[in-house]
């Protein structure tokens, strides 16, 4: 049986909810000459991106992007096909700079743990928060969103996908209930 979809993002709502997050970065980084966005493969690039365009808009500050892999610092290494190629780009220094890495979905967390300790190879920054489209539960690990666009109850059983125009050519956030 194909699984129940419920709507829990419009496309609209996708947008509104990036722009909102952009702004809360913005009154909470205070310094932007300091802001940095990492953006986690493969949805948090595409919306780390967004961020900074929609906080260019806002401020008329230019905040640099980067694109982090967290393959090699996953603790589930033994278990993963590892020929695909590193496709982190982080062109700066990221000494006492305040990142916001940024992801699609945080769940159990531990792709956040590995984002931490691959981000620190890179500087050692002033701050690190976390901006989340979507934070459904169910931690592993003591990690928490300093910025969530929707906070999402789900059952363990459930997925949560996120579709975004620059990767899959619509936004959208749909809860997968099994039947
Ligand atoms: O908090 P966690 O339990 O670590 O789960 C969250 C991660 O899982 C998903 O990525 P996925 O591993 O599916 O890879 P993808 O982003 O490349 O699709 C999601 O995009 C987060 O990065
Ligand atoms: O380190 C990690 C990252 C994502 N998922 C895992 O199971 N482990």
């Amino acid at each position: 049986m194909p699984p129940e979809v419920i709507e829990i993002l419009s496309p609209d709502e996708v947008r509104r909810t990036v722009n909102r997050l952009a702004s809360q970065i913005v009154e909470r980084a205070g310094d932007l000459s300091k802001l940095v966005l990492v953006g986690i493969f493969t949805r948090g690039v595409p919306l780390a991106e967004l961020l900074g365009r929609q906080i260019e808009a806002l401020e008329g500050v230019k905040i640099p992007v980067g694109h982090l892999d967290i393959t090699f610092w996953r603790d589930d290494l033994d278990q993963i096909d590892l020929r695909t190629p590193e496709k982190t780009d982080i062109p700066f220094d990221l000494t006492d700079k305040v990142i916001v890495l940024v992801d699609d979905v945080i769940y159990r967390g531990r792709t956040i743990r590995a984002a931490l300790n691959a981000v620190t190879e890179y500087g050692r920054p002033e701050k690190i928060l976390l901006a989340v489209l979507v934070d459904r539960g169910h931690r592993d690990l003591p990690i928490h969103p300093d910025f969530t666009g929707k906070e999402l109850p789900t059952a363990k059983d459930e997925k949560v996908k996120v579709f975004l125009q620059e990767i899959d050519g619509r936004d959208g956030v749909e809860l997968l209930k099994p039947n």
